[in-house]
């Protein structure tokens, strides 16, 4: 099960917990409604075959699908991208990711601008919806594997806070409301 708790303020290195002490976690229904955030579980061994992960693909129209592995010898301009990912930023579409291998750590904004720490590992689907500040850090290993899923052609492009006059933030919050309400 994805575990999910509340960072501390602490601006230490990125890659490590920042769980408040004592520690707030998050169940994942709380999750949706506070952020908006997606998750399943998907079989990562056999994804294709994956039941779950063949009625997201088609219900949503998943129609791009590529990898990607954020590692020093894998990822061209490693260091250049992991800052770009760790800077809080939105997209004007969802970002879709399933873990195949390794780990690491998606950040969200909630409503009241704590930031919430999702850890994510192999099988773990999650969808972060466009419009929301987020941000992505690798955690102590140094490794995540995933699969990126797109409908249409795909915009990777992250837009950094301040991006409050986009439709798309807009949207978003528009959205949230109807979500806690
Ligand atoms: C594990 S995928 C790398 C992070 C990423 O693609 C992204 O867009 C972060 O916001
Ligand atoms: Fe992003």
């Amino acid at each position: 099960m994805v575990n999910v708790w509340y960072m501390d303020n602490d601006t230490s290195d990125q890659r490590l917990e920042h769980k408040r002490q004592p520690p707030t976690c998050m169940e994942l229904a709380e999750l949706y409604t506070k952020t908006g955030v997606e998750y399943f579980k998907i079989n990562a061994d056999d994804y294709e075959n994956d039941k779950e992960l063949m009625e997201l693909r088609s219900q949503r129209g998943y129609n791009f699908e590529d990898e990607i592995t954020c590692s020093e010898k894998c990822l061209p301009d490693y260091a250049n991208k992991l800052k770009s990912f760790y800077a809080e930023h939105l997209h004007t579409d969802e970002e879709i990711r399933l873990v195949l291998e390794g780990s690491g750590y998606f950040d969200v904004r909630d409503s009241e601008e704590n930031w919430l720490r999702i850890q994510v590992v192999k099988g773990d689907l999650i969808i972060i919806p466009a419009g929301i500040y987020h941000r992505f850090t690798l955690d102590t290993n140094n490794y995540i594997k995933a699969r990126r899923y797109f409908v249409g052609e795909p915009v990777w492009t992250p837009h950094n806070r301040p991006a409050d006059d986009m439709d798309c933030r807009k949207a978003y919050l528009e959205r949230l409301v109807q979500l806690s309400a």
